[in-house]
């Protein structure tokens, strides 16, 4: 019944990434004091704290000038103590006022109790209820554990619903990240936002395709078509770039011992050929806080483009967030030695050290025939280049400082507001930028290699994946290969709304008035816009095979026939939105229908539904929700289940009934609460997630205690309201015998 994904069924990735987030705080000593009877003066003596010294760090951060000297014992105390956690309400969540009410009205509370009550250090200690509430909402995808610097980036993206992407008039989103894992997490983080929208890519993001379409041979069926795109262009850029992570430090301390001045030289070159792929407006960020990922970066960016982008200064957006401009000069340091210009490194024979690290830096120059000399990064092969370039080496460029306007450029540190350090440019494109990256360099490549060996650290840095289940089934929609076929087979495109939800119907053409299938713009919240056109696809091109069915919308359809014609260069983790699954059991085999709707997509199909939808009372669908199964005999309402035995075997939905509405159909709307269930000879099942089922509940019941108390409320308060017109009706009584007696 159901996902089946219980609570206690945790993956080997999330148990290493457990223990890793364990370890970042603690480490067991060479000698394990706790075999030591003398000592008494821990409660937990076999943990330590990590050392929150690092002498590099500090000598590496006071010379580049990140804060004033007279701040620095104040910027590296901060950074010594724990971040305060954070986290994000998925505002597409159904339960998103009931959790914000949550936190405001109990949580809050409790907490200020708690501070009140013991003291503030007393109340700086791990809270069981939250920790409960946390995980568990982070494990449905209501709320998402993130640093609060990393909420800011998008923040500045100016994402507008009207805007083009991919060609499109359709805000759509391709997020896309190389670790599977990290896919496998976004794909579950995303899943309550129930968009048709979002396509998740597992490319590497320097190499990202660009998919051009050779019109020339673009041919569907005899005639020659030009598809609706023919490459992908964005419109919007967020490039949160793997880093050194230094930022971080507050949340995993493990760093302080790893950190070595290095690591940014190490990722600087990766970090270049991943912003190149500039869209209208990219928002370039680190959560390092080295100027060689940072200014040495979109100083690269800027002279590459050669004028065909700018750096935006946002320094009047966002009042409130305090930050810092970009650094203009700043020094590189290998193995040591630190190096104030390129000629430096012809000095000490330095390898690996590019250019572009230094405050001036330098651009290659296109040849006439258009061609570059070398790709991507086209000035780091040292093998190639002259050490020493005659423009540097009879320069005194002792105290280099950039000539561009990197200030614009902004810098987060953790003591202006008690946060991680972070990194932001905005850059914006003006026209076509001089040259499309293609590959990289030998020497590019190199350096990803050294990248790769360094991101086993990043990835310690890298948000939240602790406690998150990763659903690797859901997530592997494997190589694009596997859905070529499947667009074709089943997509189904109609322009009405009316609704039958029977996916068996998929892709019957001649049954047109059983095609009509959920179709809208892929924003449950959004007007659907002008003609309605969704998609349904799955991965299999055998009908009988068919385990998922997506919605998809018309933006991502384009982008998904657009990457077949291209011969699927992106390679797609999870697009759309899992509309229905094939229910596997031997009821499924032998019901008409054998697919259920999925929890994902329940709330965008649930408004078009007509049939096979009952409505229960609060206490039979918490029975539901409790017992998983019920048998029609056993509802308390008995009518209800009299009306549920006489539904068609198979998928079937249920919604709460409010205790108010005893009309039916009642209206239905984003609140509305439902469950989708499985119709079997003898009873109704639930086709919820062990989890999810847990979750509504406790909001059910948090809902129901509300309700009390305003009933409550509202109950005193009428009696107050009565007392009160009895005590004015005395008075005016009062009054009255007494203007009666004195006339
Ligand atoms: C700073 S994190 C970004 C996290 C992201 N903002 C999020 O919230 O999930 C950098 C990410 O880049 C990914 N990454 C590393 N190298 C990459 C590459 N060559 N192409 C694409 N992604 C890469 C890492 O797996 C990591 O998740």
């Amino acid at each position: 019944m159901g996902g089946g994904r219980g609570r206690g069924k945790r993956s080997r990735t999330q148990r290493k990434h457990f223990r890793d987030g364990r370890e970042n705080v603690w480490k067991r000593p060479k000698f394990d004091s706790s075999s030591d009877p003398n000592n008494t003066t821990t409660n937990n003596p076999t943990w330590q704290p990590f050392a929150t010294q690092n002498q590099a760090f500090d000598e590496y951060y006071k010379e580049q000038g990140i804060v004033a000297p007279e701040e620095w014992d104040t910027f590296v105390q901060v950074l010594r103590t724990p971040l305060p956690a954070a986290f994000r309400i998925n505002s597409s969540s159904q339960f998103c006022t009931d959790i914000i009410s949550q936190l405001e009205d109990g949580f809050v509370k409790s907490l200020k109790a708690e501070v009140t009550d013991g003291g503030e250090v007393e109340a700086i200690r791990p809270l069981p209820w939250f920790h409960v509430f946390l995980k568990l909402e982070n494990e449905i995808g209501n709320i998402t554990r993130q640093e609060a610097v990393s909420m800011v980036p998008p923040l500045f993206l100016d994402v507008r619903p009207h805007h083009f992407v991919l060609d499109s008039k359709q805000l759509m989103v391709i997020a896309n990240d190389l670790d599977v894992q990290r896919c496998n997490l976004l794909i579950h983080q995303t899943k309550r936002m129930c968009t048709a929208n979002l396509i998740v890519t597992n490319n590497e993001a320097q190499h990202f395709p660009g998919c051009h379409a050779n019109k020339n041979f673009i041919k569907v069926s005899e005639i020659e078509l030009e598809p609706p795109v023919s490459k992908l262009l964005f419109d919007r850029v967020l490039c949160d770039v793997p880093c050194s992570g230094d930022g971080t430090l507050r949340k995993a301390p493990d760093l302080w011992r790893k950190l070595n001045s290095g690591m940014g030289n190490g990722l600087h070159n990766l970090q270049i050929q991943i912003a190149m792929r500039v869209g209208g407006r990219m928002v370039y960020s680190t959560c390092s806080m080295n100027p060689v990922e940072n200014e040495a970066v979109v100083g690269e960016i800027l002279r590459k483009c050669e004028g065909s982008v700018e750096l935006v200064d946002v320094s009047s957006k966002l009042p409130q967030l305090v930050r810092r401009p970009g650094l203009r000069k700043w020094k590189v340091r290998d193995k040591g030695i630190w190096l104030s210009s390129y000629k430096d490194v012809s000095k000490f024979c330095r390898f690996g050290i590019l250019r572009s690290m230094f405050p001036s830096g330098t651009s290659c120059v296109a040849p006439a025939d258009g061609d570059y000399k070398q790709e991507n990064g086209a000035n780091v092969n040292s093998e190639d280049e002259p050490m020493a370039d005659p423009m540097t080496s009879t320069e005194d460029l002792n105290e280099e400082v950039s000539d561009l306007p990197l200030e614009s450029c902004m810098r987060i540190v953790p003591h202006d507001q008690n946060s991680g350090a972070f990194f932001i440019a905005i850059l914006h494109k003006l026209s076509p930028l001089p040259v499309i990256q293609e590959k990289p360099s030998e020497r590019g490549n190199m350096l990803t290699k050294k990248y790769e060996e360094q991101e086993k650290l990043s990835e310690q840095v890298t948000e939240c994946n602790n406690g998150v289940e990763l659903n690797s089934e859901d997530a592997a929609l494997e190589k694009f290969s596997e859905a070529a076929a499947e667009a074709d087979l089943v997509e189904n495109e109609t322009d009405k709304a009316a609704l039958d939800p029977d996916p068996c119907n998929i892709g019957d053409e001649n049954d047109s008035e059983k095609n009509q299938m959920l179709v809208d713009d892929g924003i449950p919240s959004a007007k659907a816009v002008g003609k309605r056109n969704g998609h349904l696809i799955s991965r299999n091109s055998d009908t009988n095979h068919v385990k998922r069915i997506y919605y998809i919308s018309k933006s991502v359809k384009d982008v998904l026939e657009l990457n077949l014609l291209v011969g699927q260069q992106l390679k797609i983790s999870s697009i759309g939105l899992k509309m229905y699954e094939r229910q596997t059991s031997r009821e499924g085999t032998t019901a008409p229908c054998a697919f259920r709707i999925s929890s994902e997509g329940l709330p965008v199909i649930l408004p078009h539904i007509t049939k096979q939808i009952l409505y229960a009372s609060t206490v039979d669908f918490k029975h539901l929700l409790q017992y998983k199964a019920v048998k029609f005999k056993d509802f308390v309402d008995a009518e209800f289940g009299e009306k549920a035995s006489k539904l068609m075997l198979g998928c079937s939905v249920v919604v709460i009934r409010d205790t108010k509405t005893l009309a039916e159909p009642i209206q239905v709307d984003a609140s509305t609460i439902a469950i989708g269930c499985w119709k079997g000879r003898a009873s109704l099942s639930v086709m919820v997630t062990a989890i999810d089922c847990q979750e509504l509940l406790e909001r059910l019941s948090a809902r129901m205690e509300i309700e009390k108390d305003s009933s409550v409320q509202k109950h005193n308060v009428e009696a107050t309201e009565v007392q009160d017109m009895n005590g004015i009706e005395k008075v005016e009584e009062s009054k009255t015998t007494k203007e009666a007696t004195n006339g």
